[in-house]
Formats: structure tokens, sequence, C-alpha cells
């Protein structure tokens, strides 16, 4: 993998000063948001936060993305870590298919379905540049912020220990409702 890095550089938020680092590889640009204690957390949370640019940014309904990175964030401000941004929009099908997929939502496909029906995965994210940054930042140790069991599986692989997971559940809107469904009876999260 050929990956080129930033500098590290501050990044004052509404939630707390953080520090920021980009690395760059060959699809996507990421990011690694720190807390200003980072390097001195023998076992620092982490969110690995999966880009959703509807829910992230315009604060789409259609998702939990939003209230989950501001979730993370507030929490990692307060009490230490790490949040990767990690740029694979769309369950890494891109946003144009994620617009498309989300038309097919409208004529009543589920999540799953409609990816399949756009001839995808019903999730191909690719968590490399993830074990990456890890590598890179000396990460050994953490408390897993997610419900996804894929990504502890892919940490836990990295050899990498997890020894709390931290539930990221936040309320449920009538438009979130079936996806957030689709995603316990059908994906294996834990909500
Ligand atoms: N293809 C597709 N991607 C979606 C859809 N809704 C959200 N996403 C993307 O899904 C990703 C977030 O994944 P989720 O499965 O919601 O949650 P997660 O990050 O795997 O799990 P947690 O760590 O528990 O939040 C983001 O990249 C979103 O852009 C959808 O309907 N279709
Ligand atoms: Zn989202």
């Amino acid at each position: 993998m050929n990956i080129i890095q930033s500098n590290i550089a501050n990044l004052p938020t509404k939630y707390g000063k953080f520090k920021i680092k980009a690395y760059k590889d060959a699809n996507q640009e990421h990011l690694a948001i720190m807390s200003e204690n980072f390097e001195t957390l023998d076992a620092p949370y982490v969110r690995i936060h999966s880009e959703c640019l509807t829910g992230d940014t315009l604060g789409s309904l259609k998702c939990d993305c939003q209230n989950q990175l501001d979730l993370s964030l507030k929490f990692i401000a307060e009490h230490g870590g790490l949040v990767i941004y990690h740029r694979q929009e769309g369950r890494n099908i891109g946003l144009l298919n994620k617009v498309n997929a989300y038309a097919l939502q409208d004529q009543g496909r589920n999540t799953i379905q409609a990816n399949l029906e756009l001839g995808f995965g019903e999730d191909d994210r690719d968590y490399s540049i993830v074990g990456y940054i890890f590598n890179d930042l000396g990460v050994k140790k953490l408390k897993l912020i997610t419900n996804n069991p894929k990504k502890i599986q892919y940490v836990e692989s990295l050899g990498v220990e997890i020894v709390e997971r931290i539930p990221a559940i936040t309320k449920s809107n009538k438009y979130n409702e079936a996806y957030l469904f689709t995603k316990k009876e059908h994906m294996g999260h834990m909500l």
C-alpha cells in the first residue's frame, strides 16, 4: 500500500481541541482526529467512522451517522482517543451509487437489497487503511466505539486488543427505523 501522510496540525473544534493527520491512499484521503492527550493513552477510545456526506454534513435523517459522529467527537474530546474518518462513502460504493441506492429505497428496497440490485456487495468497505493508521500512531490496545461486529473482527485480526466496546447507539427517528432494523436483523449490528 502506497500511502502519503501529512504532518500533524491543530484543529480546535466546538467539541474541544484536536490534532489531525491526513493519509492518502490510492483512492481516498482519510483523517486521524486525535485528542490532545492521545500520545499519553495506553488504550485510547477509538471510533472508526465511515464517511456519510448526506448524514455527517447535510444532517440526513435516513441514517444514524451524524449522531454517531457527534457522540464520538464529544466523547473523545472529553475522555481521550482517536476518531478515524474513513472516507469510504456509502459502505464504499461512493456517493453517486449511494444516491442511486436511496432512489431504490424510495421504491421500497432495504439498504442491502438496493446495494445488491446495483451490483455491489451489501458492505464493500475495506479497512486496511485503519490498520496502517493504528500502526503509524502506535495503537496496540483500544476501547472501540461501535455496534458493528465486522469492525470488531477487523481490529482483532490486526492483533490489536479491544479492552472494551462502547455502543454507539443514538435516538432513532421515523426515517431511519427501517435502516436500523436491517442493520440489526440482517447485518448483525448490536443495536
Ligand atoms: N450503500 C449504502 N450505504 C449507506 C446507506 N446508509 C448509510 N450508508 C453508509 O454506511 C456507512 C455507515 O455504516 P453503518 O452500517 O451505518 O454503520 P457502521 O459504521 O458500520 O457501524 P457503527 O460503527 O456501529 O456505526 C457510511 O459510509 C454511510 O455512507 C445506504 O442506504 N446504502
Ligand atoms: Zn449515514
